[in-house]
Formats: structure tokens, sequence, C-alpha cells
């Protein structure tokens, strides 16, 4: 880490006017390297000498699509475009996307922002504030969750990565809280009044952003919650103007519990990355914050990408009466994201595949995916050590203010190659990221659909990679379905792979890779033995054929 430091703070900013030649390469919207790894994984046809798990032979040439468990679906409605308000950007046409309802007496969709005024009398300000931040038609799912939040209703939201879902509830919520508390005659029902939880602090942050940029102009005291806010906001009198708080569970359950903050008054809770909060890691302090939200007239909504069945059963049985909305297909990525698997044999071929692809033109900033913070660590010091430019790190072993550092960098455009861990993998809108490799095989279904999801966002296009060795043999099947589903082209052998145990999918991405990357000097001379014996073994294989 040390070594990383020291280099990347030091070297490791870009001169772009040194590198003007280099970086015009990167102008060009389709690089060699991005038709190259389409091409991968369109024309993947199994080499005979990788044919270690013997699918090549007999393939059907049939897609087999993923079990989809939305099958009770009441209502469907054919969406406009997803995004389509982004035309100032080049962004392709997008294909329309499904979206599915489930409830009792559902809000019919809006059209428009301007719908809002008319039906629900939605504040001027906070209109005008829509188009001064150039959202000038509503995501799919915004034109169906406003409606539903600001009827009141509880609400499951389920849309795929970058398409919106912030807006969808903090619109509502800061149009139904209507006038600050700073604003308000003193009626007695003092104290904060919503509520928004995230799993990780950048997300946490991310959110507190957008939500002041559309409080701009009126007096809102929204906190990002944190241990100074915390302090603060003992102070009943501060706490009792605060209008909205961002946080994430174990900061808001450390002050519960110091009975340094009552939520008594909160009539809006919302729970981003739903599924990650409901998950074994989070729950209690969910369900903590929960049960100090005690207002009768509480809303609650859950958002996320992902919900699967656990999650959502526990999700719904917190809702009352809910509205659960699907749009497109569940834990399914968008199809602007092409997607390929690749096959990297071992650890210690992934270094050098890794520095390859950075050696050709490449769409930066991409996002590397490594399973744990030393790994993410080592992997920034090889690229360094490599003379890769622009390498970062962020992980949550780094202090707060590295962190910060590290998401203004990526802000900014000057990291090119953003090495993390599953902390950026969720919720995390860096608008210009063009590529995800997951250096690391992802740990589940929903682990991939949310590290790939921090590119094609908010109707751009990505690319994603995902590296994958022996030991991720037996888990690729679940990710080639996701692949399959969502449109990209998936050699049939891998659909064809026997479908992993619910046992063995939980130990997904879990192997155990050591603490370092693999060095690249390394591996020139096990990569070559291992080549070796691949061919030999393919071989002996087709010899054993010729016999029989
Ligand atoms: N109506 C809109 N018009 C234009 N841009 C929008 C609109 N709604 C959202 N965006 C932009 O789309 C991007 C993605 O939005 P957001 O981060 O809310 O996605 P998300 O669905 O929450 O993704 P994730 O599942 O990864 O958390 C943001 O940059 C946001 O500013």
């Amino acid at each position: 880490m040390e070594a990383f430091q020291l280099l990347c703070r030091g070297g490791a900013r870009f001169d772009k006017q040194r590198f003007k030649e280099n970086l015009a390469l990167f102008d060009s919207k389709k690089t060699a390297s991005h038709r190259a790894e389409k091409s991968v994984s369109e024309n993947a046809e199994l080499p005979t000498e990788l044919d270690f798990f013997k699918y090549a032979k007999g393939g059907s040439g049939k897609r087999k699509a993923v079990e989809i468990e939305d099958e009770e679906l009441e209502t469907e409605v054919q969406r406009k475009p997803e995004l389509d308000h982004d035309s100032n950007d080049n962004a392709p046409e997008k294909k329309r996307q499904r979206v599915t309802t489930k409830g009792s007496d559902v809000p019919p969709p809006i059209v428009s922002f301007n719908d809002l005024q008319e039906r629900f009398n939605l504040p001027k300000r906070l209109l005008s504030n829509l188009s001064s931040n150039n959202y000038v038609n509503p995501t799919g799912i915004q034109a169906h969750a406003v409606p539903i939040l600001l009827e009141g209703r509880d609400l499951a939201a389920i849309s795929p990565t970058g398409t919106g879902k912030t807006l969808s509830y903090l619109l509502p919520v800061m149009s139904s809280l209507g006038v600050p508390m700073s604003n308000s005659k003193h009626d007695g029902s003092d104290g904060v009044r919503a509520v928004i939880l995230a799993p990780t602090r950048e997300l946490a942050h991310q959110i507190h952003n957008e939500c002041l940029k559309l409080a701009e102009g009126r007096k809102w005291r929204i906190v990002l919650f944190s241990k100074a806010t915390a302090a603060t906001l003992a102070v009943k009198s501060v706490r009792d103007k605060i209008d909205i708080i961002i946080s994430t569970p174990l900061r808001l359950v450390a002050s519960l519990q110091d009975g340094k903050l009552v939520l008594n008054n909160v009539r809006h809770l919302v729970l981003d990355e739903a599924d990650r909060l409901l998950d074994s890691e989070f729950i209690s302090q969910t369900e903590e914050v929960i049960a100090a939200c005690t207002h009768p007239e509480l809303q609650k909504c859950v958002f996320s990408a992902t919900l699967p069945a656990g999650a959502e059963k526990i999700a719904m049985s917190l809702l009352m009466d809910p509205i659960r909305v699907v749009v497109g297909l569940k834990d399914t990525p968008l199809p602007l994201i092409v997607q390929s698997l690749r096959y990297v044999a071992d650890e210690s071929s992934k270094l050098p595949t890794l520095l390859t692809y950075l050696s050709q033109p490449y769409n930066p900033p991409i996002l590397v995916f490594t399973s744990t913070q030393p790994r993410a660590s080592s992997l920034a010091e090889q690229l360094i050590l490599n003379s890769v430019p622009n390498v970062d790190c962020l992980h949550a072993g780094m202090t707060k203010k590295e962190r910060e550092d590290a998401v203004s960098r990526m802000r900014k455009g000057e990291s090119w190659v953003m090495i993390s861990t599953e902390v950026m993998a969720r919720g995390m809108d860096f608008k210009g990221i063009r590529g995800v490799i997951n250096y690391d095989f992802p740990t589940s279904v929903q682990s991939y659909v949310h590290r790939i999801g921090r590119t094609g966002r908010a109707g751009r296009e990505g690319l994603a990679i995902t590296y994958f060795t022996n030991e991720d043999a037996s888990y690729l099947k679940a990710i080639a379905n996701v692949l399959s589903q969502s449109g990209s082209t998936v050699p049939e052998w891998m659909l064809k792979l026997p479908k992993p145990s619910k046992l063995k999918r939980r130990q997904m991405g879990k192997v155990n890779r050591g603490d370092a990357v693999s060095k690249a000097g390394n591996i020139g001379r096990s990569l070559a033995i291992k080549r070796k014996d691949m061919v030999a073994g393919s071989k002996r294989r087709k010899a054993k054929d010729k016999d029989e």
C-alpha cells in the first residue's frame, strides 16, 4: 500500500498536454479493444485446448433463458425508451423497457414531469430545479414510482442500474414534505421527517449531493449523517429543524442507541440498495432504524436494481399494502452494456491479461473489481510498477479522507484505472465510466449486476469483462445466464454447464486467492507449463476418442 500511495500520489497524474496524441486514441467511439472484446464474446467457440469441461461438442445452438421469478404480472406497460432525454450526449436509441406493476389501485404513470404539477401540485421550485439539472423527461422507473409515492403508497421498486432510481424517491419525498422545517410554524410535530438509508458512506454522500440539487433555492436542512453531524444533532433544538437525514444504518443505530437521535416524526423512510440493507450483514441495523420510525403515517419504500426472492420476501413484509414495480427483467443488466467472459486459466495469468488490455487503446476510465481490500491495493501497486498511468484505488480499508479524495479524483476524470472492491459496486454514479473489469469473479449474480452497472449509465454504452479461472468454472453458468438474458451472446458450452447447487452458489467468488495478486514477472514459466499441459491433455483426449 505504501508503494502504491507513494507512486500514485507522486507520479500517477496524467499530463493531458504531454500525452495529447495518446489521448486522441481514446476519442474514437469504438476502439479496437472494444471491438475485439465484442468479437471474443460473439464468436467464442471453445478452443479444443481449453475444453476442460468438454462442452464444446454437441452444442445445440439454442440459448437457454434464465428462470424468471416474475410470473404473476398484473399490468404491463410499454414505456418510452429509457433515458431518451439524453439526446445531447449522443445516446444511442434505447431498447424499450418493459415495466410491470403489481398491487392494488396502482396509480397511472406520468408522461412528463409537468404532469406532476397538475396531478399532485408539485412545488414550482422543484420543477424548475429539475430542469436546471437537465432532468427533462422521467425515466421508466421515475414515471411509475413518483406518482405511487406521491399518493402515499408503500413501494418496492426494481429497476436496472443507472436508470434514475435516486430521483424516483427524492422527488416525491421532497414534494411531500412541502415546506422546509425552518420555514414552517411550530405545530408540535418537530423532528426529522425523512430518512434515507444507503449501505456505504460514498453512496450516502452521493445521494446527499443529489438531494441538494433539488433543494436549491429553499432552506431545506438535509444532513449527511456522520460522527460530526451526529454530535450536532444530539441537541434537540437543532434536530427538530432537520428535514432529511441520509445515512448508513450503522451510523444511525449508534446515535439511536446512545439516545442522541429520535426518529418518531419520520414520515418517509427509503431503503436504497434494499437487498444489501436487508442481507445478513445489515439486517439487524436496518430493522433497528425501521423500529425507531414509529409515526403512524410512515411511508416506506425500497429500491434496488436487484431483489432476490429472500430479500423481496423480507422487504414485502416491511411494507403496508405495497405496490411492486419492476422495470425490465429482474436481476438483469441493461442491454447497453456489452458483456463478455474471459478465460484466464489461473491467478497468475490475470495480471498479464490486464496489462495486455491496458497496453492497447482502451476507453478510460475503467473500474476494476477485486475480491478483497489487500488485493485491490496489491493490484494497484502492480499496475503502477508496470507503468500504467493514472491508476487509483478505493476500498473500505482506507481512511475517510483517502476515500473521499479517490472519489473526487474519479469525478474529475483524473483516474483512468480505478481499482476497487464491492464498496464501489453499488449505486456509485460516475457518468463517464466506459468499462468494468471483474478481475476477481463476482460473489453472486447480484454482485455481478451491480458491479457492471457502474458503466452503461444514463443511456450511455458500456463494456464489461469478467475474468474467470478454473476455480471459478463451477459458478460460470449463473453469470453466463445473466449475459444471455440481457442480450449478450454467450458460448453454448457455458450455458450447458451444470447448475451449481444453492450451497455452491453461496461460495461463488469466495475462492482463497491470497492477499497479493500474482506478479506479472512470475507468470511466464508457469503459464507456459500450464499451456503445455493443456495441449497435451487435449491431444490425449482426441487420441482416446479416435481409439473408441
Ligand atoms: N430524468 C432524468 N433525466 C436525465 N438524467 C437522469 C434522469 N434521472 C436520472 N438521471 C441521471 O442518471 C444517472 C443514474 O441515476 P441514478 O444514480 O439515480 O441511477 P440508479 O438507478 O440509482 O443506479 P444504481 O442502481 O446503480 O444505484 C445519474 O447520473 C442521474 O443524474
